[in-house]
């Protein structure tokens, strides 16, 4: 069964990781499929190419969503080329590992910009466009297990991803009346480029997956199933919800 026939899903920071699943995880559910990208034009395109194998649309915007132009400018085009905006995945974000007592100024700032800023524009921008459509939509904002815990070197990182948490629920309660639902996702550690560096300490490794009940670190597919499900109409009396997608870490205390 496919969920997303014919609706057209936008997502951001889709040309890797966790994004590049769930932008592929759409196409396979029947989605045509517009993808925003900061900087590699052959990742991109090799999503896009994977997108139109599986016999759906696909289209690559370049920008950096910490900019507000980038929004409006993702939107216009993915309309411009698909004549609508069903759902916005806002996933792109960064996290530069690094101690809290001298964090340098710009990697705050650009932490928050990015992940925060940019979720904000962006679910800003589609939202319009739906709400210019009449017809509702999904947003899902790819936020964290860490909007819930703290991390000893993501002092900068934690509050953006708790704020993306927290932009769902107010979002939610902003777009009801236009039939647009909002949640989020909150995935564990995931294998991505994102932890690619601090993952190859050995030690740590292990501890982050001595953690998990499933007893495995995430994969990116891993969240394609769950922001498909929310984007779609299964998902259709979910709104405001966080759903944790961390093989259990969460609730692991002892
Ligand atoms: N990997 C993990 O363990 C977890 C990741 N996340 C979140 O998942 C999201 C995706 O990250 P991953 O797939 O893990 O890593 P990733 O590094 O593969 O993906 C991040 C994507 O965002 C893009 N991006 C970064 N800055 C951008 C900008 N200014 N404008 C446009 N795109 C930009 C990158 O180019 C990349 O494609 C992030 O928001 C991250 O915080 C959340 C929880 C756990
Ligand atoms: C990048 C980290 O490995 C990852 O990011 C998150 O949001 C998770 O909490 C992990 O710490």
């Amino acid at each position: 069964m496919k969920l997303l026939e014919g609706k057209t899903v936008l997502v951001t920071g889709g040309s890797t990781g966790i994004g590049r699943a769930a932008a592929i995880g759409a196409a396979q559910h029947g989605a045509n499929v517009a993808i925003n990208y900061a900087s590699s034009d052959d990742k991109a395109a090799s999503c896009v190419a994977e997108i139109e194998a599986l016999g759906q649309r696909g289209l690559a915007v370049k920008g950096d969503v910490a900019l507000p132009e980038s929004a409006t400018d993702f939107v216009n085009k993915a309309v411009e080329a698909f004549g609508r905006v069903d759902v916005m995945v806002s996933n792109a974000g960064i996290c530069p590992f690094h101690a809290f007592l001298d964090m340098p100024v710009e990697t705050v700032d650009r932490t928050f910009r990015v992940n925060l800023h940019g979720a904000y524009y962006m679910v800003q921008a589609a939202a319009n466009q739906m709400v210019r459509q009449g017809q509702g939509g999904a947003i899902v904002a790819v936020s964290s297990i860490s909007a819930l815990v703290g991390g000893e070197f993501q002092t900068h990182y934690t509050p953006t991803k708790a704020g993306v948490h927290s932009l769902m629920q107010s979002a939610a309660i902003a777009l009801g009346k236009y039939g647009i639902r909002c949640n989020s996702v909150l995935p564990g550690t995931i294998l991505t480029e994102i932890n690619k560096e601090d993952l190859a300490d050995q030690d740590k490794r292990d501890r982050m997956t001595a953690r998990i009940p499933l007893g495995r670190l995430g994969e990116s597919e891993d969240l394609a199933g769950p922001i498909v499900f929310l984007a779609s109409d299964m998902a259709a009396y979910v709104t405001g919800a966080a759903l944790l997608v961390d093989g259990g870490a969460f609730v692991n205390l002892q």
